[in-house]
């Protein structure tokens, strides 16, 4: 089924978390959920001793993203990048770094050379990265950063967590909470929800998206009594938005905006940082949630889970998450607008 189709991309991830594991159990599954063919991009050697320490019997083939989807049925088709050193599953050391960034760098060139279809990340470990001098919070920015060197312009990425039951943007990401209230602005909650109406319409297919924005504070700041934020930040990026004919409203109080009846109402959360998302997205489809990188010029897709160090090699880490990645990659990719 996948002759003839160009292969998603996976990169390896951090080589001593689950992201081996979940590639090879996600490869052994292909034929249940008719995944689309993937070149996974990084060390055989690693997906080797995986593979016999999990006991899981996958043929592993060398090759490039011409002939993984051809071979993709028989063995699980992999673009050599060399780690270099010895990896332990679960031991994270910081001389695995070099791999894990060549690895997304090769994966981003493949997909704006349209070599393959889309990226989809395995998880890194931000603090061995940072270790090893690793210039960005984390895959968003830096996918970002790559795009914007390639094309010459600017892109500002927005984090998505999209599972059945909740799809919840972020508007701040990685950064301490105490800084989420000095970062917040108009203009960057506007640029957020534009871009996420854009991508909603062009690549999920949903062309007027009901945005629903959560305030900061408890009970939206309750007339301005328990924060300011709710009030000088907020009302007005959504009243622009509506201005410009963006279906947004709130600020909702954040604590009733995730329970059933709330979410039928609407078909994104935006939310200020990153805990007041990724905690209702998780708690509601951990193992069947992605994380979307919207606002770049090519799709990425992840699992929503981290390395989860404690489960390489163990034969405990599911694959569910990945396996939902790579599927909405695929139906992605089908959706997408190229006049992008
Ligand atoms: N997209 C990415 O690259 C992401 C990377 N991370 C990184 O992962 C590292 C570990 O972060 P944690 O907060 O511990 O989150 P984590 O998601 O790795 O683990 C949290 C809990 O969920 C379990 N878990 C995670 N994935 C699982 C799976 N597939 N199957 C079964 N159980 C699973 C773990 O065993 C642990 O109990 C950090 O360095 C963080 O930076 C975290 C989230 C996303
Ligand atoms: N908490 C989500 C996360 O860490 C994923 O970040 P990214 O690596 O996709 O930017």
């Amino acid at each position: 089924m996948n002759d003839g189709v160009l292969p998603l991309a996976l990169s390896q991830g951090d080589p001593a978390g689950i992201g081996p594991d979940i590639a090879l159990q996600a490869w052994l599954r292909r034929d249940e959920r008719a995944l689309p063919a993937f070149l996974y991009i990084g060390d055989p050697a690693v997906l080797h001793v995986r593979a016999r320490q999990l006991d899981l019997d996958v043929p592993i083939v060398e090759t490039d993203a011409t002939h993984a989807s051809q071979m993709f049925q028989r063995a699980l088709p992999v673009l050599p990048i060399a780690t270099g050193v010895d990896v332990l599953a679960g031991k994270p050391h910081v001389s695995n770094a070099r791999g894990t960034i060549a690895a997304i760098e090769t994966a981003v060139s493949l997909c704006l050379s349209g070599d393959v279809r889309a990226v989809v990340t395995n998880p890194i470990a931000k603090s061995v990265l940072y270790e090893a001098g690793f210039g960005f919070p984390g895959h968003t920015e830096f996918l970002a950063d790559l795009a914007s060197k390639a094309t010459g312009e600017t892109r500002m990425p927005v984090m998505m967590l999209a599972g059945p039951k909740l799809r919840a943007v972020p508007v701040t990401i990685h950064i301490p909470l105490k800084d989420v209230s000095g970062t917040l602005t108009e203009a960057l909650i506007i640029e957020t929800c534009r871009v996420v109406a854009q991508d909603m319409k062009s690549r999920f297919g949903l062309p007027s998206p009901r945005l629903a924005v959560a305030g900061l504070n408890p009970h939206a700041g309750e007339g301005g009594a328990i924060g300011q934020e709710d009030d000088a930040i907020i009302h007005p990026a959504i009243r622009q938005l509506r201005d410009d004919g963006i279906d947004a409203f709130g600020p909702l109080p954040a604590d009733t905006m995730f329970h059933g009846d709330a979410r039928t109402r609407y078909d994104v959360a935006i939310c200020m940082y990153h805990d007041q998302a990724l905690i209702p997205a998780k708690a509601l489809g951990f193992d069947d949630s992605v994380n979307v990188t919207l606002g770049l010029p090519f799709i990425r897709t992840s699992p929503d889970h981290g390395t989860a160090f404690g489960l390489a090699g163990s034969g405990f880490a599911k694959e569910t998450s990945l396996v939902a990645a790579l599927e909405m990659a695929d139906r992605m990719s089908f959706a997408q607008d190229t006049s992008r």
